[in-house]
């Protein structure tokens, strides 16, 4: 058996025939023959500039893209449209999206969108007092037991990013795929996700895709990194391998603008 998730050969197209744009439009390929390999307890991060394709390789992975040709597999089970998944392989993979805030039902509590996420999912749902569950796991995501009756709106970007995690681990699952997950909060507030991720990595033993456009950040979580350009893979290596040493002049490319922008910043 291939244990965890494996990307062959993946290709998604959007327009052209069948596609969301308009018929006259040329197809775009948005992700164009990826491959990867995410083991258990692993994270990956997929890295490139805007439009890079990037968040199209996280929703085909959650099944909320279809992809034209390739496979995704998950400990050897092909993966569908999310509809046509089973609960087990469902739950098995959840997502964290980079605007808190939208990603989280405004009406309803933090409380609630865990039960929500316990009703959805009863094979996982505490045995005992609910009550008692959602304090443990919200404080398992560094939140005050209070957030439990608050909605999004009463929470800064990253206690809704906490809540979201917290949503995500609500349903025990083995591999999360972070998109942006940190970008829409400021400097210190990602540190502290970035942290809290990294422990519950090996707390939970997760594996995880963590899509960024910033190296920085990348730095701080990744095992390994995949470089994506204009829809392809072009370099793959140890997170260290590829600080050092780059290889594809495009990597050395994102390398120069973060240490730019470092600069700019400091
Ligand atoms: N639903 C869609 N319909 C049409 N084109 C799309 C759609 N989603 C993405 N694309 C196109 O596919 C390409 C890749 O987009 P994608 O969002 O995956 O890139 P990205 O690297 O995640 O960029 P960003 O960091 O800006 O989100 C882009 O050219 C984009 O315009």
């Amino acid at each position: 058996m291939t244990a965890g998730l494996v990307i062959s050969d993946l290709r998604v197209t959007f327009g052209g025939r069948g596609g969301l744009l308009r018929r006259s439009e040329p197809p775009v390929a948005a992700v164009d023959g990826v491959s990867l390999r995410v083991g258990p307890r692993e994270t990956v991060a997929v890295v490139g500039e805007s439009g890079s394709g990037k968040t199209t390789v996280a929703r085909s992975i959650v099944g909320l893209v279809t992809p034209e040709a390739g496979t995704i597999t998950y400990d050897d089970t092909v993966l569908g449209p999310m509809r046509t998944r089973p609960p087990h392989v469902q739950r098995a993979i959840q997502m964290v999206f980079q605007d808190p805030r939208s990603s989280l039902n405004p009406r309803m509590t933090a409380g609630a969108i865990l039960r929500e996420a316990w009703h959805t999912h009863p094979a996982v749902a505490p045995k005992g007092d609910w009550k008692q569950a959602t304090r443990e796991l919200l404080a398992e995501v560094g939140l005050d037991p209070t957030v439990a009756g608050r909605r999004p709106s009463a929470l800064s970007g990253g206690q809704c990013q906490r809540v979201s995690i917290a949503r995500a681990l609500a349903v025990r699952p083995r591999l999360l795929v972070c998109d942006e997950a940190v970008s829409a909060l400021d400097v210190s507030v990602q540190a502290q996700i970035l942290r809290l991720l990294v422990d519950l990595k090996s707390e939970r033993d997760l594996a995880i895709v963590f899509i960024s456009h910033d190296l920085g950040v990348v730095r701080q979580i990744a095992d390994r990194i995949a470089v994506m350009r204009s829809g392809e893979l072009v370099e793959e290596a140890t997170a260290e391998d590829l600080f050092t040493n780059p290889r594809h002049p495009y990597t050395q490319m994102l390398l120069d603008a973060a240490l730019d922008l470092e600069g700019v910043e400091s």
